[in-house]
């Protein structure tokens, strides 16, 4: 079963933190995401914050707020007041629902107002949420899968593996950053498709992949397999990450060892991580064509069919120098959701441990990029683009096949379902530098 839907869901919940109950914002009372975070350009401490409304709870400062709370709620929050939330995510899920319960009593309407605990998320500046000791990227969606398959390898597109075993490969923590990353373009070899031999210099063909990042919760020491039925309980959250992707770099070097330099020069993810307990009531059913193969038995669990996905839109916008400079607004390219996902969350927990692979609380999995059926849910330029070979035009007149210097790619995520208020991710935004 997933989660149930408790008092922290209730849709009729308001805030005396005034900005949390105005509609569309991303955080309403009913979300209560993590971050790490301190006063911009301070030489404070990072520590935990929560979002509500257009402010932060700071959890490094709740102390005597929570004197009427459980010793659960309590030993969790002096968790989330550490520099990372490693150990609030290894703690598990009891503390992180204390934890989440306290809070939403402490931020409802009808409690005392306390905004000595909070500071602006204007005034903020983000750490990334946890020390991140693995990161592996997955290959989720069957939409990206084909078309990115047709464009490097147009006789065989999908290959027989796909539908039976999840693909993933393991990326690189150590260029992941939070949302305002800005990194050089990478340099690299490439060969042209009508060259023999390679050369040497700036990608030519840099893009984004729009993806959901997973942050594991309790790890599984030792290496016992995390059943596909237990997995959520192994999950913190989810956030926003755009996995950099240097297309020309890749199509040379990805065979037979799949990406490498194509894709560990930056990875961006949002501040923000939306707890599974805050997405429950915005599960949506895993879909499969009739004809596919129901998944084998450690990749099966009660309750996949109905509920093991997640509906959460997904928007990509681009905003160029020239845009910039004119003071125009980031547009929207693509929109997509992450109910279209070909693997579910669990069962990625479960493939990724079944062999004895050791998870461990902070690690990163990327869902892949996640485009869905139509062409306008396309996740990168690459498949926008048709390869290349169609530009888009920008409002502004101009026209992109790749990105170019100066660009910046922010996405947005966001759940939500009749009768409740919408719950949102916040932003994770990048900038291309010229290459160093
Ligand atoms: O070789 C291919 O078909 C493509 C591989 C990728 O682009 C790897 C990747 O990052 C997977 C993803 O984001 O879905
Ligand atoms: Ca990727
Ligand atoms: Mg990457």
């Amino acid at each position: 079963m997933n989660m149930q839907l408790n008092e922290t869901h209730d849709p009729a919940l308001r805030s005396w933190v005034a900005s949390a109950n105005t509609a569309g914002t991303d955080f309403p009372i009913q979300n209560l995401p993590f971050c790490v975070f301190r006063r911009a350009g301070s030489d404070e401490a990072y520590r935990g914050g929560v979002a509500i409304g257009d402010q932060i709870v700071d959890l490094g400062r709740l102390g005597s707020a929570l004197s009427g709370v459980s010793a659960e709620a309590r030993s969790a929050a002096a968790l989330a007041a550490q520099p990372t939330l490693n150990a609030l995510m290894d703690a598990g899920p009891a503390a992180w629902s204390a934890l989440r319960l306290a809070l939403s009593h402490l931020l409802r309407g009808d409690a005392a107002p306390r905004p000595e605990l909070l500071v602006a998320q204007a005034a903020a500046e983000y750490a990334l949420p946890a020390q991140i000791g693995d990161y592996t990227d997955f290959y989720t969606s069957i939409h990206h899968a084909t078309a990115v398959g047709k464009l490097f390898r147009p006789d065989n597109p999908l290959l027989p593996n796909y539908k039976w075993v999840p693909i993933g490969y393991h990326g690189r923590s150590s260029t992941i950053g939070v949302s305002g990353q800005r990194f050089h373009r990478p340099r690299g070899q490439t060969r042209g498709a009508s060259e023999t031999e390679p050369v040497f210099g700036p990608s030519k063909r840099l893009d984004y992949e729009m993806e959901v990042g997973i942050f594991v919760g309790g790890g599984n020491a030792g290496g016992a397999p995390i059943a596909a039925a237990d997995a959520e309980r192994h999950v913190f959250g989810l956030c926003l990450l755009n996995d950099w992707s240097a297309r020309d770099l890749q199509a040379w070097e990805y065979q037979p060892l799949g990406p490498f330099l194509a894709k560990n020069f930056a990875t961006t993810i949002s501040p923000w991580i939306v707890t599974l307990e805050a997405l429950a009531p915005y599960r949506a059913p895993w879909t499969r064509d009739a004809a596919d193969p129901q998944p084998l038995p450690y990749l099966d669990y009660p309750a996949l069919r109905d509920s093991g996905g997640f509906d959460v839109e997904l928007e990509v916008l681009l905003q160029t120098a020239a845009m910039r400079n004119a003071g125009m607004a980031p547009v929207r390219i693509s929109l997509s959701n992450f109910r279209h996902s070909y693997w579910t969350v669990a069962q990625l927990m479960a493939h990724h441990t079944v062999n004895g692979c050791v998870l461990r609380a902070g690690d990163l999995l990327g869902s892949g990029t996640q485009s869905g059926p139509d062409a306008a849910e396309a996740g990168s330029l690459l498949e926008l683009s048709g390869g290349g070979k169609q530009p888009l035009t920008l409002p502004n007149g101009e026209q992109r096949v790749f990105l170019e210097d100066g660009d910046t790619i922010e996405m947005r995520g966001w759940a939500s379902r009749d009768g409740r208020p919408r719950i949102g991710f916040g932003a994770v935004s990048g900038t291309v530098l010229a290459p160093r």
